[in-house]
């Protein structure tokens, strides 16, 4: 069977800027997959470039064996493939009910089984039931990443792209996300992640792939790939 998401020579150009430099990259049905790499080397370009909010300059994306190179946003979101922001994307005027009440509304995928289909239930398994009648603009910033989390589920997709979910989390918010994100693959959500946090990574992910200046420097499972000299080499030279 092909891959769930698959990407081949992809590349990104912002002028003068070489963003991503001709990178294949599948993720598998079921898997968490995790793409690491220092600061600027291309990873958010990745993503940007997969769910149409960047056009790539060359290469293409391939979604269960569909080309879906260049399609617009929400022709992405449709579908099925889901992406959750470093900023975690609400309407702050609104509730936290009304914001996910909103994404369910709008969402035509009809994935079978999927056991989120309303507000309620997936307030509940992010753990935010409690604070649902709160403005989103009040929620302090480990609770507005699960409402992310429960937006980006609300669309019903089959593959969630996250990126630096955990990017200002404490280590107990950490612990919560993990669980949440672990979860998904036996919902038939496949799930690609790119943080800085490695011990994060190593939690969640069975298989990374390293970017360094726009191109994979390495992909396999996660022990191989973090004992890599190459991947040791682009993170200063030291132990990771
Ligand atoms: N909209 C843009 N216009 C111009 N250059 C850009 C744009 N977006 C990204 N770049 C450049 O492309 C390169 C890759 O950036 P990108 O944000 O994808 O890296 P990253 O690996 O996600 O970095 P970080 O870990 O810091 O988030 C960088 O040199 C960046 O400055």
């Amino acid at each position: 069977m092909g891959a769930l998401l698959d990407i081949k020579g992809l590349r990104k150009q912002f002028g003068g800027v070489t963003a991503l430099a001709g990178v294949d990259l599948a993720v598998d049905e079921g898997e968490i997959l995790g793409v690491v790499g220092p600061n600027g080397s291309g990873k958010t370009t990745l993503f940007n470039s997969v769910t149409g909010v960047h056009k790539p300059t060359a290469g293409t994306v391939s979604w269960r064996g569909r080309d879906i190179t260049g399609i617009p946003a929400n022709a992405v979101s449709r579908a099925g493939i889901a992406y959750t922001f470093q900023q975690a994307m609400a309407f702050p005027g609104l509730s936290v009910f009304e914001n996910v009440q909103i994404a369910t509304e709008h969402c035509s995928n009809a994935l079978a089984n999927f056991p989120w289909t309303t507000p309620a239930s997936l307030l509940e398994f992010v753990g935010l039931s409690g604070l649902s009648e709160e403005k989103a603009g009040i929620l302090p910033f480990g609770r507005l990443r699960l409402l992310g989390l429960a937006l980006a589920l609300a669309t019903r997709p089959s593959l969630i792209l996250l990126d630096e979910p955990a990017a200002g989390l404490n280590d107990r918010e950490t612990k919560t996300l993990v669980h949440l994100v672990e979860q998904f693959p036996e919902h038939g959500i496949s799930v690609c992640v790119i943080d800085h946090d490695m011990k994060l990574m190593q939690m969640l992910c069975r298989r990374l792939a390293v970017l360094d200046f726009g191109s994979k420097i390495a992909d396999g499972p996660t022990a191989d790939v973090l004992n890599d000299p190459k991947v040791l080499e682009v993170y200063l030279g030291g132990a990771l």
